[in-house]
């Protein structure tokens, strides 16, 4: 007998979440006997709803939100004995993980989704025992996430980060960092971290272009200078994909990373607080079963 679960996070995306329970249980109910739905309350109830539909050995987990309840769902599923395959309905404002599955962003095709059952195997992040499925970031850019309020988030998308990141990193000074990374390390001055499992970061799906969902790396972008000249020629090599290219920027790709620095400094996580310097952080090479669209 097959076994669902469906978490709902009743405030993501303008409350969608709630209009959309019944026909995703009964999409479900096609391929399952059971059904249960599970609402979320505050921060953590995700993860403890998947944990226990690990526990109680549940074929599938659905969530309904956006990139946050995404992220504490897969910290349940994550290196669980018994895995749950795993969907989603994207409702939040940006949505990225959905992006880099391409996963439909309207709520009635991504129902679709989940009913056609195809799944692919998708790598996630660990870093100091937490989980994550889209990005690290540290610096200027990790500190403006916080400032983005909803209401711009809706308004300009993937620009009001931005907005607000030319704006944070005007004032900033840059912090030494030290990667290890596989066999080698990175040391000097740094403006920003990003360390992309996607190739979707704040909506900009160029970012990490040649990321793939399940390439068994991490793609670290530093960002050494933030001149205007250097600035200008960021943003168009950030539409076209070609981030990696760009003189101001190192790129490089591992599949482990241990990031230090003499400066008080913390990570962000999938645009969350996270844990301060140092850490350590591993690719978990095709951890999770998702349901994506067939043609993917
Ligand atoms: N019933 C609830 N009421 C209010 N907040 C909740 C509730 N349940 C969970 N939350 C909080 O919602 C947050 C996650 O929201 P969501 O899934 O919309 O992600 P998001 O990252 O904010 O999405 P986006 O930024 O893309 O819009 C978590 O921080 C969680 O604590």
């Amino acid at each position: 007998m097959k076994k669902a679960l469906v978490i709902i996070n009743p405030s993501s995306g303008k409350e969608k979440a709630l209009g959309l329970e019944e026909d995703v249980v009964s999409a479900l109910q096609e391929t399952h006997e059971e059904v249960a739905v599970r609402y979320t309350e505050k921060e953590g109830d995700a993860t403890t709803f998947a944990k226990e539909a690990c526990e109680e050995k549940l074929d599938t987990v659905i969530a309904l939100g956006g990139d946050g309840t995404v992220n504490e769902a897969i910290n349940g599923l994550a290196e669980q004995s018994h895995s749950p395959t795993f969907g989603f309905l994207p409702l939040g404002t940006v949505n990225d993980f959905a992006r880099a599955l391409k996963l439909p962003m309207v709520p009635k095709k991504a129902i679709e989704v989940l009913k056609a059952n195809h799944t692919k195997r998708v790598d996630i992040g660990k870093i100091d025992g937490r989980y994550f499925m889209n990005v690290l970031a540290v610096g200027a850019i990790a500190e403006l996430v916080y400032e983005v309020t909803p209401e711009q988030k809706s308004k300009f998308g993937p620009f009001a980060y931005f907005i607000e990141g030319a704006k944070a990193l005007k004032e900033k000074t840059p912090f030494n960092l030290s990667i290890t990374y596989d066999d080698n390390t990175w040391n000097g001055e740094a403006y920003v971290m990003l360390v992309a499992l996607t190739n979707s970061v704040a909506g900009f799906e160029t970012f990490a272009e040649q990321a793939k969902v399940n390439d068994g790396y991490f793609h670290v972008f530093v960002l050494k200078d933030l001149s205007i000249q250097s600035m200008m020629k960021l943003v168009p090599d950030l539409l076209r994909g070609e981030l990696e290219g760009n003189d101001q920027i190192d790129y490089f790709r591992a599949a482990s990373l241990k990031v230090e620095s003499s400066m008080d400094l913390v990570v962000n996580i999938d645009g969350d607080e996270g844990v301060p310097l140092p850490f350590t952080a591993d690719v978990l090479h095709n951890a999770l079963h998702i349901l994506v669209s067939s043609e993917e």
